[in-house]
């Protein structure tokens, strides 16, 4: 069974640090879904606008055919994004942005939603506006952060998910996938 995890949460909250590093321990495709984006978002986000669903939809697309290819080719894989919205979740799992109009679609017609676990890494903005004060060198300024939260729709049954607090060191929340995947798969 192949195994597709999404490390999600708002900017700063560790998925690239996280998933990179459950990537190189079990030996699985890393993606961070930030060297994906358009130099158009980029540049939004270096100005400090937020982006939106426009801006996002082509971009999720563009991470959902990159695990279905590893789905379709047998590997497991897990991808760093953002994911804030429900709907963003949908599209990773689906390609399209209207669950209805995936199930008005005839059963041939579509394809299976890919099964993917979401991770949310969760945790206070202070925390969250310290660590971004500290990281260098992205080009995601920490005054959008208040934006992430607005738009944040944390994940919720019926949707795949476990939600980690990201006050945890590295290496416990690391474990913790770990054991999850370990006693779920
Ligand atoms: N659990 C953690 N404990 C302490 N520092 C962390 C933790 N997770 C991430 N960091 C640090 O916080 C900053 C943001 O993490 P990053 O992985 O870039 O977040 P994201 O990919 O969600 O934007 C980095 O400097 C990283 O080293
Ligand atoms: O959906 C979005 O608004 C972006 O994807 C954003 O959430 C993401 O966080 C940026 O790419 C910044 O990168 P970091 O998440 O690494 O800060």
């Amino acid at each position: 069974m192949v195994v597709l995890l999404v490390v999600m949460g708002v900017s700063g909250s560790g998925k690239s640090t996280v998933g990179s590093q459950l990537a190189d321990k079990l030996g699985w495709k890393f993606y961070d879904g930030d060297d994906y984006h358009p130099k158009e978002n980029r540049k939004k986000m270096a100005e400090g606008i937020p982006l939106n669903d426009q801006d996002r939809i082509p971009w999720l697309c563009c991470l959902h055919d990159i695990l279905r290819r590893d789905h379709e080719s047998g590997q497991n894989a897990i991808l760093a994004c953002s994911a804030l919205k429900r709907m963003y979740r949908c599209i990773l799992e689906t390609r399209e942005s209207d669950f209805r109009s995936v199930t008005h679609r005839r059963e041939e017609d579509r394809p299976a939603p890919l099964k993917i676990l979401f991770i949310h890494l969760d945790g206070p903005a202070d925390l969250i506006a310290k660590r971004l004060e500290k990281r260098k060198g992205h080009f995601m300024p920490a005054a959008l952060l208040q934006s992430q939260f607005d738009t944040l729709e944390p994940p919720s049954p019926p949707e795949n998910f476990l939600t980690i607090s990201l006050e945890k060191p590295v290496s416990e929340i690391v474990a913790e996938i770990e054991e999850f995947i370990r006693n779920m798969y």
